[in-house]
């Protein structure tokens, strides 16, 4: 279906410039050799990309392989041409040394791609925790016209009788085990039964976190981010951005059109009434800065901590993906928070509609799984964004701050909310299991488990390690969560209270690298404030001993990226981050090939 504004596709420079017969004849030739006729690839209709993010290595991921050929059948219907390419893979439960460190990579890889090769709009598969920002990330750097589809959560898992949620299920299972509770054999049954289907995290973890935020700044289809991987419904919606996409790309409505300043405030707002992970501070920055838009950690400090507590979902609730999605899903959750004045409602979306006109009709949700504004699960839920002289910023997720840990350590009648605390360090994960059973370390119940060393540059990559769990002794005496604090990151899954992404981080010399086993450290979340109780002489003499650490690099990818990747604040991207924005408006079209 050629359109009047055919002629402006970038795919035409590809496949039809009668002014370089040679150029455009290699262009084809080659795309015809698997079946595609010459007639439709200079008839005009528009190239779509579908980026492809599953694969066999990519579990969470993989169901978009099916999922493809109704992107493919939307594309079609609507006059377009798919075209499916692969991204590289980034599963968070399978790389190594962390799939955060593969993130920038996806995001290179797919600007190459979306820049280089004649596609006029994309389909960004999205699903386990670092595909959303990658995709994302690489559609505001090149800022064609893109559409996320999520490949949905997993159907909720159950293990003797109960519901056994992604991640939160192994969380616990550890102090099971630790505990004596459990065997090895029955830890594996019972996390296994935490996935029993396609899809990623059926938890608010990353994942599902991601996606949902992905819908609340407008680049899905409204109810895309909560429909369970196997459901029909994920079909209809495959079929549905298929078809969407080639509007989109007529309309020429771009990322920059979508991603602005007030869709990210939207989002921000959205993450703290979800529950959403404590990676989501670090990938919006990360995907606002490659848009070019100012959203920093004082955006979430500014709009979330007030807000509630909306969605019952673990880690911080205790239902799963199917009963989100049946009680209405993000727009219903954005709703409430229209209703309420929380949102800016004008924002765009890849409807061609925005926020407001996109939640006209929206049904009252299931009251059970997603509350009313006025009656959360929580008030004041967001995320807390501390500082000190350790480091300049760390984020601390307050929805699972439970009322036990609330009583045990923030409710001191003359100090509420104010708690100090001893530290004991480790230097990593792998420290972190050789010595926490060490009786001699000394922890007890008012501990502050530390580690260090598990940031961007140290790990590398930033690893999800700072939900350590209190030694066997402490758990079978019924303590089962202690502080933590790191410069690495946490499971979305976890409902741990840790203080986290810690920045500057210990290996390029932040304050972490100064702490030793014994520092008192105090807390005080009424002032946003953590303090090494110690004199600025004696911090100043630490520092001046600092040695820094020899980091060796396994592959060539990680020495590239310790040598550009920034801090968590900053979105943990390769810096900077912001000289690549808009490329092909500001920078053009790559030049031909022969
Ligand atoms: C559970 C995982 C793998 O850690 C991740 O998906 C997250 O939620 O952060």
């Amino acid at each position: 279906m050629a359109t009047p504004d055919s002629a402006r596709l970038r795919s035409r420079r590809w496949f039809d410039n009668p002014s370089d017969p040679g150029m455009t004849a290699l262009y084809l030739e080659r795309y015809m050799n698997y079946g595609i006729t010459r007639e439709e690839l200079q008839s005009g209709k528009p190239i779509i990309g579908i980026a492809q993010t599953g694969s066999d290595l990519s579990p969470c991921n993989r169901h978009h392989i099916e999922l493809a050929s109704r992107v493919r059948d939307g594309i079609r219907d609507m006059g377009g041409i798919p075209l499916e390419f692969p991204v590289h893979p980034i599963q968070e439960t399978g790389k190594r040394p962390t799939a955060a460190l593969d993130r920038n990579l996806a995001y290179l890889g797919l600007v190459e791609v979306l820049h280089g090769y004649p596609l006029d709009g994309v389909v960004l598969t999205t699903g386990c925790d670092k595909t959303t920002p990658a995709c994302l990330m690489a559609a505001a750097t090149v800022n064609i016209p893109a559409i996320v589809l999520s490949g949905g959560p997993m159907l909720d898992g159950w293990w003797k009788g109960k519901l056994a949620g992604s991640g939160t299920v192994v969380w616990d299972a550890r102090k099971r085990f630790s505990a004596g509770e459990i065997d090895y054999d029955e830890f594996m049954n019972n996390v296994a039964s935490s996935a029993p289907s396609v899809g990623h995290c059926n938890t608010m973890g990353t994942a599902l976190s991601m996606n949902s935020l992905a819908e609340a700044l407008g680049m899905s289809l409204p109810g895309c981010a909560a429909i369970p991987g196997p459901y029909r419904e994920r079909g209809w919606m495959s079929y549905e951005t298929g078809r969407r996409i080639v509007g989109m790309v007529h309309e020429n409505l771009r990322p920059s059109d979508i991603m602005t300043q007030e869709a990210f405030e939207n989002a921000v707002v959205a993450a703290a009434a979800l529950g959403a992970s404590s990676n989501c501070p670090i990938h919006m920055i990360a995907i606002a800065r490659h848009m070019g838009v100012d959203h920093t950690l004082d955006d979430w400090q500014r709009l979330g901590p007030k807000i509630p507590l909306l969605v019952d979902c673990q880690p911080a609730g205790r239902y799963l993906g199917e009963s989100f999605h049946r009680a209405g899903g993000v727009p219903a959750v954005m709703r409430e928070l229209l209703l309420a004045g929380k949102l800016n409602g004008g924002a765009m979306t890849v409807t061609g509609k925005s926020i407001q006109e996109n939640l006209e009709g929206v049904q009252e949700p299931d009251r059970d799984v997603i509350r009313k504004y006025q009656s959360p699960l929580l008030d004041d839920a967001g995320y807390i964004v501390l500082s000190g002289n350790l480091f300049d910023s760390a984020v601390i997720k307050i929805s699972v701050i439970d009322a036990e840990f609330r009583a045990r350590f923030l409710s001191d009648p003359a100090h509420p909310n104010v708690v100090d605390l001893k530290a004991v360090v480790f230097e990593g994960p792998e420290d972190y299991h050789d010595r926490i059973e060490n009786p001699d370390l000394g922890v007890d119940e008012m501990t502050l488990l530390v580690i260090r060393n598990c940031g961007p540059v140290g790990y590398p990559g930033g690893a999800e390690v700072v939900n350590m769990q209190p030694p066997a002794s402490l758990i079978s005496r019924g303590i089962e969560t202690l502080p933590t604090m790191g410069d690495g990151r946490q499971s979305g899954t976890s409902a741990s209270p840790s203080i986290l992404n810690v920045t500057p981080e210990a290996a390029i010399g932040g304050g972490l690298a100064l702490l030793n086993t014994g520092d008192m450290i105090r807390i005080d979340l009424n002032n946003c404030r953590v303090d090494l109780l110690v004199s600025d002489e004696e911090l100043a003499q630490r520092k001046a001993a600092w040695v820094k650490p020899q980091l060796v690099n396994q592959t060539p990818w990680e020495e590239i990226y310790r040598g550009m990747v920034g801090q968590h604040a900053t979105g943990a991207c390769l810096e900077p981050a912001t000289a690549y924005l808009d490329v092909i408006q500001k920078r053009g079209e790559s030049r031909n090939n022969h």
